[in-house]
């Protein structure tokens, strides 16, 4: 199994969503930004970077949350609470952003792995 390690960058309350362009089916739908851990690589290295790629800032991690999601048959999830160190979010890969907040959390159309992380966060509410 090949891990994929997604960052839930907080601020202020809020946590960002990225939405994604591809593959067909997961375009336009929301996730924590983030990829697969390379070989070699801690799952914390393998979220700053992939973090720096995809919105060219730089996050530190806070806390791993709890549970692991399979990805289809060869991945699984696991997501962090990372805070913004320097820049500001802005996608290269993603065709969106947006900071939700505790109420609007659940109304973005996230990638189903994703879901059950998003009680963990603990924005309020
Ligand atoms: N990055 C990310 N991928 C997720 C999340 N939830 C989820 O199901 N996925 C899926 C989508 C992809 O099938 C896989 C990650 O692929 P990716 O394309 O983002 O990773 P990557 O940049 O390392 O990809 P690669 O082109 O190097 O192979 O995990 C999530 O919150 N973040």
């Amino acid at each position: 199994m090949r891990s994929v390690v997604g960052a839930a960058i907080v601020r202020d309350g809020q946590v960002l969503a990225a939405r994604r362009t591809f593959p067909a089916q997961a375009a336009g739908r929301w996730e924590f930004p983030g990829g697969k851990v390379e070989p070699g690589e801690s799952p914390e290295q393998a979220l700053v970077r992939e973090v720096a790629e995809e919105l060219g800032c730089v996050v530190a991690v806070r806390r791993w949350l709890p549970g692991q999601v399979a990805i289809g048959e060869r991945h699984v999830l696991t997501v962090a609470v990372a805070e913004l160190v320097t820049g500001e979010p802005t996608p290269t890969e993603h065709d969106a952003v947006r900071w939700l907040g505790p109420t609007e959390l659940g109304s973005v159309d996230w990638l189903e792995p994703d879901r059950p992380f998003l009680e963990h966060l603990g924005l309020g509410e």
